[in-house]
């Protein structure tokens, strides 16, 4: 099966190849696609419209992708906390079925979290704080602030793998539960 990630962002790629596993025979493919959200998407709704605008764009570009992959990373405040988290969603689409799912969420520094909420993007962001370049590029933001527990891509992979779901099972289809 050919698979198209909607972005030219390697870590993404990898999230994507790693949580397939080999599985549906895939071919994985990095396409370049507009998101058509802000370049730092802000709250729940936005980041999901990101990812599936993403995954829809890839299976129209024409390029004969069976599975579209998006993958969009936001922020959101989480109410109750008092803190600014960066999110992430994935979604998968076949042309009929859009599966979604979300990766892990972390609290952002309140340094970083007031420059986010003033309108900078968090990749240059990190970067700056980090005295690092492309830093969304490798370990991420997950990364850094878990001290490499995670790493941006074992973190988009939980994304995919419950965007996946409705592609490797059945259980969305049949009526399991009576
Ligand atoms: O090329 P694309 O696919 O757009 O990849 P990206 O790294 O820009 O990723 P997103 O657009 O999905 O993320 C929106 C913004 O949030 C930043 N971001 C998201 N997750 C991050 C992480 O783990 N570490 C650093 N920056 C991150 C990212 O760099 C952007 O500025
Ligand atoms: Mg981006």
């Amino acid at each position: 099966m050919h698979v198209g990630v909607g972005s030219g962002n390697p870590v993404k790629v990898a999230a994507v190849e790693s949580a397939l596993g080999g599985r549906l025979g895939a071919r994985v493919e990095s396409v370049p696609v507009e998101s058509g959200v802000a370049e730092q998407p802000f709250g729940e709704a936005e980041t999901i419209a990101g990812a599936e605008n993403r995954a829809r764009r890839v299976r129209e570009s024409g390029d004969g992708y069976e599975l579209g992959v998006g993958l969009e990373g936001g922020v959101a405040e989480v109410p109750g906390t008092g803190g600014l988290y960066l999110i992430m969603w994935a979604a998968v689409t076949d042309g009929e079925t859009m599966g979604r799912g979300a990766g892990p969420r972390l609290r952002l520094p309140e340094p970083v979290a007031r420059r986010i909420r003033d309108g900078e993007e968090l990749g240059p962001v990190m970067d700056d704080v980090l005295g690092e370049d492309d830093v969304a590029k490798k370990q991420g933001a997950a990364g850094a602030l878990t001290d490499g527990i995670i790493d941006r891509q074992e973190a988009l992979e939980q994304a995919v793998a419950g965007a996946l779901a409705p592609f490797v099972t059945d259980f969305y289809t049949s009526s399991v539960v009576e």
